[in-house]
């Protein structure tokens, strides 16, 4: 077994409302989001991804379909943020994620990472699993969930 990993990027919204410094106002990142698979190498003669984990292209695509697109260029606000959340729904047709915790980027990987490990189970089963989820929210700051962080 070994791991890849894939790297996506997004643009999001979002704002912390308690925070006592101006992350409590409405800003946006570009998010970098790394995506850790754990699995054996496939070593099907002919087969697309023979000698791969995983093609690439593929973890980019799952990742876009169940992830990225809902979130990139979304705004990402709690669901107890009632005042952003209003305006947010006076903006006809305004992308918005309602997240049941505060969008943190502890919490955001969090999130990530629960959304596409059912995707994975869901399709591979022990065959091949999410083993972490690393978010960048800025150059300098980011949050590492792995699997067992989650477990029990
Ligand atoms: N533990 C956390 N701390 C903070 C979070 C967070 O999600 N988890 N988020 C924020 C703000 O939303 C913001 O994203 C961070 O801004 P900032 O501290 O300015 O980050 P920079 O990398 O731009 O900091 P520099 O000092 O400019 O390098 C705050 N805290
Ligand atoms: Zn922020």
């Amino acid at each position: 077994m070994l791991t890849i990993t894939r790297k996506l990027e997004f643009d999001a919204g979002h704002r912390i409302p308690d925070h006592g410094s101006q992350c409590r106002n409405l800003h946006g990142h570009r998010y970098v989001l790394e995506i850790t698979l754990r699995g054996h190498i496939n070593d099907t003669p002919g087969a697309s991804d023979r000698g791969m984990v995983m093609d690439f292209a593929d973890v980019k695509a799952l990742a876009t379909t169940h992830l990225v697109a809902i979130w990139d260029h979304a705004f990402l606000v709690y669901e107890g943020d009632t005042r952003v959340r209003e305006f947010l729904a006076s903006m006809p047709d305004h992308k918005t994620v309602v997240l049941t915790r505060i969008p943190t980027v502890e919490n955001l990987a969090v999130e990530a990472f629960r959304i596409l490990a059912a995707v994975y189970d869901v399709r591979y089963g022990d065959a091949l699993r999410l083993a972490r989820v690393r978010l960048y929210e800025t150059p300098n700051c980011w949050a590492d969930v792995d699997a067992s962080d989650l477990q029990g």
